[in-house]
């Protein structure tokens, strides 16, 4: 269908008036890293603590995107592309809806997150690196993939045979192999209540309890 034939209707309770009402902003924290570094763990503990404050939350991961809106993607660079861009152009409706969106994808290449960031707009993508070494992703190996992926079983195995571009100015950077989960969590949240995230948005309604 032609996109000129496509209109647009426009909202009268705005993403700012849910901001209000909700009393902190929408943003994406965007969390990066090999499989095994944490990203699921923190983004969940992450979302608990953002939850007991009053905030409006979604997690989005593989468990809720691969299986459904994704299914038809698999690991070569194109589908990964692809994964990326449904998850930033998904995440843009959760802003609107005024729910901070936090997503846990690897998201190895550099480009495709950088794309997300300027379809969100700047301050509204908060680019965290879950930084881990291989070698302890591997020692973890969580799901039993690295032993897998070592053994030929897994093509395409992020970090053993498909890249990871690390990112070159994120937002947060969390140290997976030198600090808890606590810490990492407490690095975010102070990043939060440094830029203002968590604070009531236009003078409505708090959002600490
Ligand atoms: N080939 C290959 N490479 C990397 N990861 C693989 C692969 N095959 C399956 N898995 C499992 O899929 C999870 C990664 O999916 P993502 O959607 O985050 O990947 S991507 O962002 O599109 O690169 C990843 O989950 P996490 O361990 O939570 O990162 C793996 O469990
Ligand atoms: N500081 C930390 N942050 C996050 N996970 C950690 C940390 N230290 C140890 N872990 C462990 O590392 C593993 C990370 O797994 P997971 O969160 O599934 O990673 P990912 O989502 O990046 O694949 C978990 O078993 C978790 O308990």
């Amino acid at each position: 269908m032609p996109k000129s034939n496509v209109f647009w209707h426009h909202a009268t309770v705005t993403r700012p008036r849910r901001e209000g009402q909700n009393g902190h902003r929408a943003v994406n924290l965007w969390f990066t890293g090999l499989s095994g570094s944490g990203k699921s763990t923190i983004a969940h503990a992450l979302e608990e603590e953002l939850h007991n404050r009053g905030c409006r939350t979604i997690v989005l991961d593989g468990d809720n995107v691969r299986h459904g809106l994704c299914a038809d993607l698999g690991f070569s660079e194109e589908d990964r592309r692809e994964n990326i861009r449904r998850i930033g152009e998904m995440v843009k409706l959760f802003l609107n809806a005024g729910v901070m969106a936090l997503t846990a994808f690897i998201s190895p290449f550099r480009e495709d997150r950088e794309r997300v960031r300027r379809l969100l707009g700047e301050g509204d993508f908060i680019e965290i690196h879950v930084r881990c070494s291989l070698d302890e992703c591997e020692r973890r190996d969580v799901k039993g993939l690295y032993r897998r992926a070592r053994a030929g079983e897994i093509p395409n195995f992020t970090g053993i045979s498909s890249p990871y571009e690390a990112p070159e100015a994120p937002e947060v950077v969390l140290e997976t192999d030198r600090h808890s989960v606590e810490g990492c969590v407490e690095q975010v949240m102070v990043h939060l209540e440094g830029q203002g995230i968590l604070q009531p948005v236009g003078g409505s309604r708090a959002a600490a309890v």
